[in-house]
């Protein structure tokens, strides 16, 4: 009796969830029809030099949508859903395509899945330079490239390449990172060789000093490149994240191996078009300045003077002199809004070199 009472709420339930199934499927495929819309009018005004992706858009749909989330879904959750929503949508509008370090299942791949949805179309490429040139070159709409990690610090090379690139920075992407160990053989004794790129082998030092001190470490190009050599080597294991191990059929003999509990990766997303304000953005500059005592510090004075907030200061040699450095900067606002505008132009007269790399949302997800 109790069963069947069970059975029959069970039953009563899932017709419920059927019907808001079909509403929701109505929901979504009148959505779709609108983005077709917008795609119509966007062609007839914009002409040839139509944007179909509007990143600015896009942060403040997901930004209302979590703002106005009842739950219980958690507003991160309901966010990825829409997300993956309007990847469709902009699909179907024009399909999008980016670059990334290849090859298939780097978490830089991963990176632009979790920025653009699965409706973009990923293209892999050999080196970071390649991903620059592929969209300096037009062969691809955007490109994903790693900037920093939170244990290993800065990736310089994708900074060097910036002090040269006409490229903007479009976006920003966080990847919470998790190393895994992966092989061929089943025992951890068997391991005599770990392939990795040398920053997850960092990342996963302490691990492995620990478990397999003995065991050659060679770093690769890439983690997929990695677990593409394991899987015809043996006695060799992969660090990697969880897609490698499936796409080269690789046992996980360890999870989670990272030193850092919070190992998060930033990338940064790279194209020509230009962001416009979304109400909550960050700028990247390019700045140098005379190597005499004090002289970073009177650059940054008109940052401090119109209460711009700075997020990150990284400094590389620019190669153009022995002395001459280069920094990078992150700061808080669009290049648009009127406090930065201001601090901008007044940067712009005291800098040996300045460059703004773009303006850009900061990420929702
Ligand atoms: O609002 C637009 O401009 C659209 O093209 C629609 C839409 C969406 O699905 O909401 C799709 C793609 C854009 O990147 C932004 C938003």
């Amino acid at each position: 009796m109790t069963t069947d009472t069970r059975g029959d709420e069970l039953d009563a339930v899932r017709s419920r969830i059927d019907a808001i199934d079909q509403e929701i499927l109505a929901l979504i495929s009148e959505r779709a029809r609108c983005a077709q819309t917008v795609a119509h009018i966007k062609t007839e005004s914009d002409g040839r030099a139509v944007q179909f992706y509007r990143p600015e858009r896009e942060v403040s749909v997901l930004r209302r949508i979590k703002d106005a989330n009842p739950g219980p879904l958690e507003g991160e959750e309901v966010a990825r859903l829409f997300r993956e929503i309007m990847s469709a949508c902009l699909a179907l509008e024009r399909p999008l395509n980016a670059a990334f370090l290849g090859p298939e299942g780097t978490f830089t791949q991963a990176a632009a899945i979790k920025h653009f949805g699965h409706s973009v179309v990923t293209k892999a490429m050999a080196t970071i330079d390649e991903i620059f040139r592929e969209v300096e070159a037009g062969a691809c709409d955007f490109g994903v490239v790693p900037v920093e990690n939170s244990t290993e610090g800065v990736v310089s090379h994708t900074l060097d390449l910036f002090m040269s690139s006409p490229l903007r920075i479009t976006g920003e992407v966080s990847l919470r990172i998790h190393h895994h160990l992966m092989s061929k053989e089943t025992e951890l004794g068997a391991i005599r060789t770990i392939y990795s790129h040398q920053q997850s082998l960092a990342q996963c030092r302490g691990w492995l000093d620990r478990y397999l001190p003995h065991a050659e470490r060679i770093p690769v190009g890439s983690n997929a490149d990695a677990a593409r050599i394991v899987a015809g080597e043996p006695g060799a294991a992969a660090v990697a994240g969880f897609q490698a191990s499936e796409i080269y059929g690789l046992e996980v003999l360890a999870e989670r191996i990272e030193d850092e509990p919070g190992n998060t990766t930033r990338f940064l997303v790279i194209g020509k078009q230009d962001s416009p304000p979304s109400g909550q953005d960050k700028t990247s500059l390019l700045l140098s300045c005379r190597n005499k005592s004090g002289g970073l510090h009177a650059l940054l004075l008109p940052l401090a003077a119109h209460g711009i907030s700075m997020t990150r200061i990284e400094s590389r040699p620019s190669r153009r002199g022995i002395w001459d450095y280069v920094f990078f900067i992150d700061i808080m606002g669009h290049r648009q809004d009127l406090p930065l505008a201001a601090a901008l132009e007044h940067l712009e007269k005291d800098a040996l070199l300045f460059k703004v790399l773009g303006s850009y949302p900061v990420a929702v997800l």
